[in-house]
């Protein structure tokens, strides 16, 4: 029987965040300025809230300019827009996050248009995913999870992932689509698979590299994943869990963790996998969104 190495996501996400500490300081050093991340929240989900506190204070230790914009649920759209281009045209801003989902009444996709691409952390622009998609990802902004996950994936397995065949599993413009994106441009066979997928559990099987960005808890079985096949698990369900208290929860990803463990190559738990990866490269966005547009040449990729 093997045993499954544990992807330290926790651990990973620790060291590249001692690098962006360094380069900030550099930085700093060189001109004087410190990156700055605005993240904007509108509404009161209690897990949106976490994370953005998670945000704000992961920018703080760094010694990166942070601001945090709490707007009320019913904030208008034109009110929100007019927020994003004070935004864009703050010279002390060189990194803009807006939280998704927004409520229902606000167009989502025209606030993310209006972010100006250079100050778009996220990667969410149709610039940023023109330019991934065109194979131009270095004068990208990349998305987080999926840039995360990734640095997983090469901390495991080696900087060179090309010929081996990944399927991810989820096709959002969030994860699903730029992981794709990210792993084609790794010369990884790609197949994305949805909820329209047909026998899913043999796509899964075939596959060296195995993403899961469904958001249904345990939902891909241990069988269904090959001998020695590697794991990224980015889904985060939470779930009722009387064992630990009345109204006490626990986090689960999309992949059965515990059935994975004797046959699987490498897995990242959830929690501690994914999750810590992606604070961590929206501190890498912003610091190389300041560096552009404090008009420095690039720093070298993180690995
Ligand atoms: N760790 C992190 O930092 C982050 C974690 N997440 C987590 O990742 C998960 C996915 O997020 P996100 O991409 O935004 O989710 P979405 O809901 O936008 O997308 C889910 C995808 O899963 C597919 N899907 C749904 N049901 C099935 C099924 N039965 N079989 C196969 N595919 C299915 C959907 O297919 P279809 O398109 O056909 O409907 C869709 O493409 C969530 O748990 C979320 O919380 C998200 C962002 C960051
Ligand atoms: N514009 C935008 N950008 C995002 O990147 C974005 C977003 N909207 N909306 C929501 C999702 C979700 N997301 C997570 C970030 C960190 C953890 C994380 O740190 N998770 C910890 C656990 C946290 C906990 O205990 O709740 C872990 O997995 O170990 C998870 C999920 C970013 N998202």
């Amino acid at each position: 029987m093997t045993q499954a190495t544990l992807i330290d996501g926790k651990a990973i996400a620790a060291s590249v965040r001692e690098e962006i500490g360094r380069r900030a300081q550099e930085l700093q050093a060189a001109t004087g300025k410190r990156p700055g991340l605005a993240v904007v929240l509108v509404g009161e989900d209690p897990a949106s809230q976490v994370y953005v506190r998670s945000k704000d204070r992961t920018a703080n230790e760094l010694g990166f300019h942070s601001v945090k914009h709490t707007l009320p649920a019913d904030t208008a759209e034109a009110d929100l827009l007019a927020l994003i281009e004070t935004l864009n045209t703050d010279p002390d801003i060189h990194g803009i996050l807006v939280q998704l989902p927004l409520p229902g009444h606000i167009d989502e996709s025209k606030v993310l248009r209006l972010i100006r691409p250079e100050k778009d952390v996220d990667g969410f622009h149709p610039v940023n995913v023109g330019l991934l998609n065109a194979g131009e990802r270095d004068h990208a902004l990349v998305p987080c999870t999926p840039h995360g996950s990734l640095i997983l994936l090469k901390r495991t397995l080696g900087a060179d992932l090309s010929g081996k065949t990944a399927v991810v599993v989820g096709r959002s413009n969030i994860v699903g689509k730029p992981m794709a994106s990210l792993l084609l441009a790794e010369s990884c066979t790609v197949t994305i698979a949805h909820s329209r997928t047909r026998n899913l559990p043999d796509v899964i099987r075939a596959a060296d590299i195995v993403v899961a960005a469904v958001g249904r808890p345990e939902m891909i079985r241990g069988e269904w994943i090959g001998k020695g096949a590697t794991v990224i698990d980015v889904g985060i369900n939470r779930l009722p869990a009387p064992e630990l208290g009345e109204g006490k929860t626990r986090l689960v990803g999309d992949v059965a963790f515990d059935e994975c463990l004797d046959h699987v190559g490498a897995i990242t738990p959830v929690p501690g996998g994914v999750g810590p990866m992606t604070i961590v490269m929206l501190m890498a966005n912003t610091l190389t969104a300041a560096r552009r547009q404090l008009g420095l040449p690039e720093d070298k990729p993180i690995f």
